[in-house]
């Protein structure tokens, strides 16, 4: 029986294409595997540059291109167009194995061969070369071939090289790419794979390399399995993978393990690739669970696009962390009576001024979450040898002890009065879990890791017994919106020597992320293992327009128009549902919505709808995290919103925690920037956010 495979453009092309097309190529290709009943055409091309190209007719003006196997009975599919373009195509259009990977590679011979001497013409104009410092040497065993070599050797700047990307070898433009973004050789070179480099490849086998190119042709188990790929055409995630990426789904692990990278650079989609790929090959339950419902809710419906059977669906866990921790709590003390935060505050109050102490409301919750309930110290003796990092106000011994004697009575009258609050319901289920020998999970996977508590992560550590594979952790510290630091290593959780970076970002366009990181630039932002993070390779390979940056007098000028700059989004053809508006404060977000819906643009504020819309969402830039939306306004970013002044310490109370909030200041509006895939506008009324002085 005829086996297909389809190259990752085939499965793009076929997302845009109207749905009655759509239909009658899944109709064709899922009659493939009975091709020799049914009798297929597949017809030889005239002039091809491959002599095992053929065509196969869809209808009347559509063809697909297919490589037919020198022996077996193995087609892959290449591209699908229109008759004259297929033709076209096939005889432009080489293919080859890369020298580096082994993988299979298309290139456009006719075109770069008309391109190359207007290359060497505005070569000769210039000494500047683009990959001058990178030797001959490094560049063929980056898998840069004879022909693509000298075309490397004649580029002068990244505009050539990116008007080459639709040309070239996929493989070689990432390489090339990866050295002009700042990476170095052996970057690129774990980039692409270091596992699959070795084998001693036969660059004649076109059949082998299409077996070793997993990331780019998906081999097709059956017309079931045509049905789901084609479902959902623009889940390419699901199906193709980048070799790091893959490589991290695959890998087995000694103990916890993580993955960081810049924003979209995939680090949800490896996430539920592993959890789902660890439910396949165990029989215990795998958990998946995140901070916030909405990032829980769509780490849901990946895990529901990915996994096809329904016992491995059985198998996966997806749950908030807060509602497992009320779980756990619930299953034995019952519901809790949580402390209210205007309550704590006045509890603070009334202990601050019966013990007549010097300190604030402010800096006493803050010593209690992040240096006593962080560090699990639970006596006066453990408090005074706390470390206090982050904390920028020295105590003396005497003023330690009066800290201290206020958090015991902080938390003596929350045990008087039965009062929890979700630190402490943390706290309990933690000790509920530690205490049991049969563990809830066999493995846990965790997203956006960055800003989960100490205490969250010594319940995660509880859940799971210690083992291979035992933690997954996605998260990228550029992204920290809340106030927790964590060193995962201090609450029992090693990843060193089991930690992977990717950089290649598949959201926003080079533009938009190149502006948003100029955002973070200079910032020192640690990795939760003892070093400093870096945004340092971060890059994007699609093109587009470069931020709009727009100043207001008035907030109404501004409201007027973000609206008139949606509804023009609107009639260029985007979905309501593809736009989304990310505001500091949420009186603004009211206001925006109002206003858009006095124009009758559907409207929803995230904060309160889910799931899958089509109408603009509206919401604070902490609610936009781990969503994307094609075109995104980020609004209000004034020097009275950003940062949000209630949010900051003020210098003279504590230096240090000054530092930080101002720092998690401009990682919020970082994340809401960089939600934007094709657009992005940003605006403000009066003066700019001083995180915009720079930029605008
Ligand atoms: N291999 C891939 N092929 C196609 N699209 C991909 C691939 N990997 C990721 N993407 C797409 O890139 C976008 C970002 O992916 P994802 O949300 O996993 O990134 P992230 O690193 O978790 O982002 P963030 O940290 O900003 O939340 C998504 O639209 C996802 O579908």
């Amino acid at each position: 029986m005829p086996k297909l495979a389809i190259a990752k453009e085939c499965l793009q092309q076929f997302g845009g294409l109207d749905k009655p097309l759509r239909d009658k190529i899944t109709e064709t290709l899922a009659k493939f595997e009975a091709a020799t009943h049914t009798g297929i055409h597949m017809e030889k091309i005239a002039d091809a540059l491959n002599t095992r190209y053929r065509s196969i007719r869809i209808n009347q003006f559509y063809r697909g291109i297919v490589l037919a196997p020198e022996t077996g009975d193995a087609y892959t599919l290449l591209t699908v167009l229109p008759h004259d373009d297929a033709y076209m195509w096939a005889r432009r259009r080489h293919l080859t194995v890369n020298r580096a990977t082994g993988a299979i590679e298309v290139r456009d011979v006719t075109t770069i061969y008309e391109t190359l001497p207007e290359l060497v013409k505005a070569a000769e104009a210039t000494p500047d070369r683009l990959f001058a410092h990178v030797n001959d040497a490094d560049l063929t065993r980056l898998g840069i071939d004879e022909s693509t070599l000298p075309i490397a050797r004649t580029l002068t700047d990244t505009v050539q090289l990116d008007a080459l990307k639709p040309v070239l070898p996929e493989t070689q433009w990432d390489a090339l790419a990866g050295l002009a973004s700042g990476l170095s050789p052996e970057q690129v070179w774990s980039e692409l794979g270091a596992d699959i480099v070795d084998e001693p490849y036969d660059t004649d086998d076109l059949d082998a390399a299409v077996a070793r190119s997993t990331d780019r042709i998906v081999l097709v188990d059956g017309p079931d399995d045509l049905m789901a790929i084609f479902a959902h055409p623009f889940a390419l995630w699901r199906i193709y993978l980048h070799p790091t990426q893959q490589a991290v789904v695959d890998a087995t692990f000694r103990g916890p393990a993580r993955v960081t990278g810049g924003p979209g650079t995939g680090k949800t989609v490896v996430a539920l690739h592993r959890a789902h790929r660890l439910a396949q090959q165990t029989t215990d339950p795998v958990l998946v669970t995140t901070f916030t419902s909405t990032l829980t809710d769509s780490l849901h419906a990946g895990i529901k696009l990915l996994a096809t059977s329904p016992e491995v669906l059985d198998r996966i866990d997806v749950q908030h962390l807060d509602k497992l921790t009320h779980q756990v709590f619930r299953d034995r003390h019952g519901v809790p009576k949580l402390l209210s935060a205007a309550d704590e505050t006045q509890l603070w109050s009334s202990i601050i001024e019966r013990l007549e102490l010097p300190f604030t409301k402010a800096f006493l919750a803050a010593e209690w979450r992040h240096v006593a309930l962080a560090q699990r110290v639970s006596s006066a003796a453990e408090y005074l040898s706390a470390k206090r990092t982050g904390r920028g106000r020295r105590l003396g011994a005497n003023q330690k002890a009066q800290v201290w004697r206020a958090l015991w009575e902080f938390e003596n009258a929350l045990r008087e009065r039965d009062h929890w609050t979700n630190e402490t319901v943390c706290r309990e289920a933690t000790r509920l879990l530690e205490e049991r020998t049969d563990k809830p999970y066999g493995h846990i996977v965790v997203d956006e890791a960055q800003d989960l508590s100490p205490e969250q992560w010594r319940l995660l550590r509880a859940a799971v017994p210690d083992g291979p594979d035992d933690m997954f952790i996605a998260g990228d510290t550029h992204q920290r919106i809340y106030r927790s630091h964590v060193s995962l290593r201090e609450v029992g959780i090693k990843v060193t020597g089991r930690s992977s970076r990717l950089n290649l970002n598949y959201r926003t366009t080079a533009e938009i992320l190149g502006w948003s990181l100029q955002l973070l630039r200079g910032e020192r932002i640690d990795d939760m293992d003892g070093q400093l993070d870096s945004i340092a390779g971060y890059r994007s390979d699609v093109h587009g327009m470069p931020p709009t940056t727009k100043g207001f007098g008035t907030q109404s000028d501004e409201v007027g128009y973000v609206a008139d700059t949606v509804q023009a989004w609107l009639e260029s053809g985007i979905a309501p549902g593809e736009i989304g508006i990310a505001t500091r404060a949420k009186r603004l977000g009211t206001k925006m919505q109002d206003e858009l819906f006095k124009r009758g643009v559907p409207v929803r504020s995230l904060e309160k709808a889910k799931g899958a819309t089509d109408s603009v969402s509206v919401g604070s830039m902490h609610a936009m995290k781990g969503l994307e939306f094609r075109c995104m306004a980020v609004a209000g970013v004034g020097a009275k919103q950003v940062p949000a002044a209630g949010t900051i310490t003020p210098v003279e109370e504590d230096v240090q925690t000054h530092d930080r909030d101002m720092q998690r200041e401009r990682c919020v509006l970082f994340v809401a920037c960089t939600r934007a895939r094709e657009d992005l506008l940003v605006t403000w009324s009066e003066e700019p956010s001083p995180f915009l002085v720079p930029l605008v």
